[in-house]
């Protein structure tokens, strides 16, 4: 299910820290029932653009504009380093975060099981392993049925079997009709899961569309050799926007 209209609209975003600036006149939409994948090299501004998506921080310049539903949670988010309160169980937590949107405390569960934690239930939060802790964070993203879901890099620190379980979870909930956007390293899984792709590369969107749309556009047999030809320049080299820390 995909609505015409987009459900979260970023029109023209610029982002500054202080003097340097990190995104420049960046347009994107997300769209109920697909999941965008959002690929670039470090330091390309992708986890600046999806907190300014998540409405966590204003952009310098721009305009974002939801146009979903009036929910008591508009956007779920997964950071990139996510972490809990410790004193609580896997289960508290999810039932915490849902008595503060007003979701269903009882839904804990499903939540949990959706990214193989029910096992881990009772488990303290302070207990749980690094790759444990992020599917956490991403049970935590849906917790209160957001109609949009933002996650930053969600397969990071994964075992294999788990990051692709990771990125079925999120087509599912695309295919339940939310808008998924994802930030990720991982073309492989990018590839399959990814309904549309946003390359972005010294804060500008340089490429966008389906897989397959791009591979045509760039006469390429697979994201990687999309990606490198997009990004083009040196890809073993961090490209450090304003120059020197
Ligand atoms: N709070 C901040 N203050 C100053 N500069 C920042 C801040 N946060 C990020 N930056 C800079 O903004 C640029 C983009 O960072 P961002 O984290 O958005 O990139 P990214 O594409 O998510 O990188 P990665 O793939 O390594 O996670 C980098 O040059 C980074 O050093």
């Amino acid at each position: 299910m995909t609505d015409t209209l987009p459900i979260l609209e970023a029109t023209d975003i610029d982002h500054d820290y202080g003097t340097i600036s990190v995104l420049e006149n960046v347009s994107a939409t997300l769209r109920r029932g697909a999941v965008t994948a959002l690929i670039g090299p470090n330091g390309s501004g992708k986890t600046t653009l999806i907190r300014s998506l998540a409405g966590l921080h204003e952009p310098t310049a721009g305009k974002i504009a939801y146009h979903g539903p009036e929910t008591a949670r508009r956007i779920g988010y997964l950071p990139q380093h996510p972490a809990f309160r410790p004193g609580f169980t896997c289960l508290e937590t999810l039932e915490f975060y849902a008595s503060l949107v007003g979701g269903d405390e009882t839904a804990a569960m499903t939540h949990l099981d959706r990214v193989g934690l029910a096992d881990a239930a009772d488990r303290p939060v302070e207990a749980l392993s690094g790759g444990m802790t992020r599917l956490l964070g991403i049970a935590q993203a849906t917790i209160g049925d957001p109609p949009v879901v933002v996650l930053d890099e969600p397969g990071s620190g994964l075992d294999p079997g788990m990051s692709m379980h990771v990125f079925d979870v999120a087509a599912e909930l695309a295919d339940d009709g939310i808008a998924v956007l994802l930030s990720s390293h991982d073309l492989e899984l990018v590839e399959r899961v990814a309904d549309r792709v946003l390359i972005l590369s010294d804060g500008r969107i340089v490429r966008r569309g389906s897989t397959a749309q791009l591979r045509d556009e760039l006469d390429a047999d697979s994201l990687w050799a999309v990606y490198e030809t997009a990004i083009g320049g040196d890809l073993d080299t961090v490209r450090v926007q304003g120059g020197h820390a």
